[in-house]
Parts: C-alpha cells; structure tokens; sequence
C-alpha cells in the first residue's frame, strides 16, 4: 500500500473529483458515509455524539456526519470552531443543510467558555483540522483540543487527529494536538501514524476507502509503502523440480563469542529454515560442540580464537555473508571486520556489534560494500547514523544514508523501516509486541542471509526476511501469547509462515 503526503492526497481527491467524476460535496458525502458506517458499527445507537468542527473540509465532513448521525437515532450536538473568517464551501454547504433540517444542536463557540462537559460515554469527533493544517494550533482551538485530551470520552478522529501535521511533526507543538482513541484515515495511512510517539496521538487507526481514483492511486510515484502480503509474495521466486541444494546456494554467518553462542545458534536455525542450501558457520572455538549439537544441518568453521571472531574462512564459495550477532567489540574482532569489508565482493549483512563496531571507527564507513544490508534497532542507528529528536527526520536522516552509501538500511522497531538505495523507503506492518526479546534480531539476520544466498537481491531479501520475520511471531503470538514469546518461537513458527505467505 502507498503512503501520499497531504500534498499528494490533495492532488489525488482533485484528479478524482474530475475524472470519475464526482462533485468535492458529493466526495465529501461519501466520505462522511463511510465513517458513518464505522461508528454505527462500533458505537451503536443510541449515543451521545459530540461533534467539534473547524473551518475546512476536515470540519465539512464532521457536519455531514453530524447530519446522518442525527437521522441514525443517535443524541448529536455540534460545536463550530469559529477560528476564521473563511470556511470551505462545501463546508457551509454542509452547515447550511444542518440549519434548514433542524434535526440537531449546533453552537458556535468563539471561545473556551463554551466548552461542553465531556462524559466517559460520549463519543466525541474530532473535525477540527485535516491534512489541511498549515501550523501548530493556537488560540482557543488550542483549548478546546486540552479539553477534549482531558476527558474520559471516546474520541474519535477524522482523517487524522487536530495538530498532527501528516508528515514532519519536528516543529509542532505536541501539546496541541488531539489524543484519539481512533483515528479514521480516508484511503491511506498518513506518514505520522507509523511513527513510535505518534501513537497516543493516533491511537488504533484504521483505513476507510473512499473511491479515490484507482488510476492516480497506480500512476502516482511516493518514496513510501506498507508492505502488504500480496506484494510480499509476488516477490517470492519458485522453486523448481531439478532444483538442487546448490541452487539456493551457500552462506556464511560470523557469530557467537564466549557466553553468547546462543545468537549463533539462533541466527544458523532461522537460515536453515529460510530456504538456504547450504550454511557454514563461522564461530570461535569454544563453540564447536554446541553448534554442532544444536544445528546439525549447519557446517562449522572455526576462529583460532577460542572465544571471539578473529578470521573468517575463504569467501570465495559463499553467496552472502552476514556478521554481527553475538560478535563482541574486541579488537582483534575489529581488525577481522576491516579485512572482510575490504575483500568481500557478495552482498553482506551487518548486525548487532559489527555495527556497532563499524559506527567506533567512522573510517570505515567509506568501505561499506555496494549492496549491503545493515540491521540496527534504534540505539545503533544513532551511533552508526546519528541521532535526531523525532522519527521524521530520523526517516529522512536513514533514507539519506541509505542512498548515500548504496546500501539497504533497516530500521528496526514496530514498522521496521527498510530504506533502499535508489530513496525508496518500506514499512513492515507484521510483528507484534512479543518480538521485542532477546534473540529477535539474530533470527532476522539469519533470514536475510538464507534469501541473500538464494540469490534474492539485497533489498527484496530484507523486504522478505522482515514481514516473514514479524509474521512467524505473529503466528507464534496466537499460541503462546506475547509475554512467553521467545526468539526460538519464531524460527518454529517460521514453517507456517512461509506456508502462510504462499498460500
Ligand atoms: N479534498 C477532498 O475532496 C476531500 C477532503 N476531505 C477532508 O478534507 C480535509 C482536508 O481539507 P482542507 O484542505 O480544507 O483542510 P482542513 O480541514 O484541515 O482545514 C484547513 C483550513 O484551516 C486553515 N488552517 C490550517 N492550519 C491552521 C491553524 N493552525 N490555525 C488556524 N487555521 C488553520 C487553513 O488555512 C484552511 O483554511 C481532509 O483531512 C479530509 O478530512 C474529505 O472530505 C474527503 C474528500
Ligand atoms: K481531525
């Protein structure tokens, strides 16, 4: 699914309203229906409905909705914003259709003191700016925003919550913005909403389609998608009848050090059950029997180190390489990391403390191969990037790097964000709560090398390894719940996945 800027949005109800086509009052009348529909499926009548409305469409659509509302057995009273002169014309259009049927109560505030008490049970809508605000609120409206936030109302938003500008939130006065509980977005997500600190402002958010023009909607180009299942499997290649384990080639994984075997475990079993035909992994001595207990399927190479990375074995008949779970800081480890990033000519995946060691030594930042993917949560991000005050510009800081270096840069969180070299920037919707636990992130470097090996290009295999990787732990989830959930569940749930993705 695309994500539009406001701007794009704009420009996409225009074409709309041309070519369908469809008059802006009729479009908005849809629109409103189709939030109609949702509240009285939620909400069922009768409710007490409070409808604050401001002087755009954003505000047009609370009237309209206020209107069916008040034909749908449900208690409407609406407040009008007067924050300006100007208001929308399909807006008063929409006023003056209230005023002539007289089915509901309609105030107009010019200030605080006319606030109405809000009560736990009333279902309070939140039409007071769009995608169409141009600066943080102010003035009374600032008020009536703190009013709502302070009530134990249900509050639903439309389109997008008042004061959360859809995109760059940086300069905003975050406390000028609506809490919602819902956040009803017409055709698309916003920007913001996959951002971590937007999400008490947007609270759980949900698409209602609208009939934008399916031919903008294909034709018009954005940096930003949600990947969804069916784009993520149309990615996915076949696998043939003659086909051999050299087919789905060999990889290399360098991981574990002395008390953290289990990542190289963990990282080698989430390969194997990925799809790789063959996996060598690279670990210090002291690691030999475990791995060969606990991941027979893998080959071994041994560090002369016996309990940190060192060396790494003849690179020449691996695929893909990836480094960095359980690796370690040390010196001799950084020494081994320069000497790789110099010689190895296949895609790479970066991880954990070669990341980490990579962000230390700025220098080396001028070797990262063309091609390689990097794996950070958001701590390494900032040491290897840098750090910024809000996810906005940390987007824009990671899309930057990303093109800057030729390389794939993932971010890793709720929405993982997978910024590719030629700008273009996705976001992961699987993955749930439970993921966050130690491990999570060996098991994800382990995909990502299985698809590099079978020959998958650098930034189809992190767009796969990261919705297969959320979705094994969703599958997971729904048996052992979130709080038990480790990484070991997801490699066992990475079967019914894969099932799952090609059905
Ligand atoms: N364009 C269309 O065809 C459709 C638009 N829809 C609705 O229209 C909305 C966008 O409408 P608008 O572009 O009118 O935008 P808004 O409804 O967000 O209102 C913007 C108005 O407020 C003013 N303004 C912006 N920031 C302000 C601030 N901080 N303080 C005071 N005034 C401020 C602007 O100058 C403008 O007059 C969408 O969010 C959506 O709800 C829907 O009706 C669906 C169809
Ligand atoms: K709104």
């Amino acid at each position: 699914m695309k994500i539009f800027t406001a701007k794009q949005v704009a420009e996409i109800d225009a074409y709309t309203i041309i070519n369908e086509p469809i008059s802006s009052i009729d479009l908005m009348e849809r629109a409103a229906g189709e939030i109609y529909k949702w509240i009285t499926d939620r909400f069922p009548a009768p409710q007490n409905c409070k409808i604050f409305v401001g002087p755009g469409n954003n505000g047009g659509d609370g009237l309209a909705l206020a209107r069916m509302l008040a034909g749908g057995n449900y208690s409407v009273e609406v407040f009008v914003l007067q924050i300006s002169d100007k208001i929308s014309a399909d807006a008063e259009a929409n006023l003056e259709c209230i005023r002539i049927l007289n089915t509901l109560d309609l105030y107009e505030m010019t200030s605080i003191d006319s606030m109405p008490w809000l009560f736990k049970d009333d279902i309070v809508i939140d039409a007071i700016f769009g995608s169409g605000l141009s600066r943080p609120i102010e003035g009374f409206a600032l008020d009536v925003v703190n009013a709502i936030n302070a009530s134990d109302a249900n509050v639903v938003a439309i389109d997008i919550p008042s004061g959360l500008m859809a995109e760059d939130n940086s300069k905003n006065n975050l406390r000028g913005i609506v809490r919602a509980d819902f956040t009803l977005s017409f055709q698309f997500p916003k920007l913001a909403f996959l951002f971590p600190e937007n999400e008490i402002y947007v609270g759980e958010w949900e698409i209602i389609s609208i009939g934008l023009h399916p031919d903008i909607i294909s034709s018009k180009t954005t940096a930003y998608k949600v990947l969804s299942k069916e784009f993520v499997k149309s990615l996915l290649m076949p696998r043939k009848k003659f086909d051999h384990k050299g087919t789905y080639g060999h990889g290399l994984l360098i991981s574990g050090s002395y008390g953290k075997m289990g990542a190289a475990i963990l990282a080698s079993r989430a390969s194997l059950r990925s799809g790789i035909g063959l996996l060598t992994s690279h670990i210090p001595r002291l690691g030999y029997q475990i791995m060969q207990t606990a991941v027979p399927e893998a080959m071994v190479s041994i560090d002369r180190s016996d309990i940190i990375f060192t060396e790494y074995p003849e690179l020449s008949q691996f695929k893909a390489v990836a480094i960095g779970p359980g690796i370690d800081k040390k010196q001799n480890s950084f020494r081994a990391i320069v000497n790789l990033l110099k010689e190895v000519k296949v895609p790479l995946v970066i991880d954990a403390d070669a990341i980490n060691i990579i962000s230390e030594h700025p220098e080396l930042k001028k070797e990262l191969p063309m091609g390689s993917i990097f794996t950070p949560h958001v701590r390494e991000f900032e040491r290897l990037v840098g750090k910024s005050g809000d996810s906005y510009t940390r987007n824009c800081m990671q899309r930057e790097f990303a093109k800057a270096h030729g390389l794939t840069l993932m971010l890793k969180g709720a929405y993982t964000a997978i910024c590719c070299p030629e700008g273009s920037c996705y976001f992961n919707p699987t993955g749930n709560p439970g993921m966050a636990t130690a491990g999570s992130g060996d098991v994800l470097t382990g995909i990502i090398l299985s698809l590099l090996s079978q020959g998958y290009s650098s930034h189809i295999a992190a767009i796969i390894g990261a919705y297969l990787h959320g979705l094994a732990g969703d599958l997971a989830s729904v048996d052992v719940g979130v709080e038990a959930l480790t990484a070991s569940d997801i490699i066992d749930y990475l079967p019914k996945a894969w099932l799952y993705l090609k059905k």
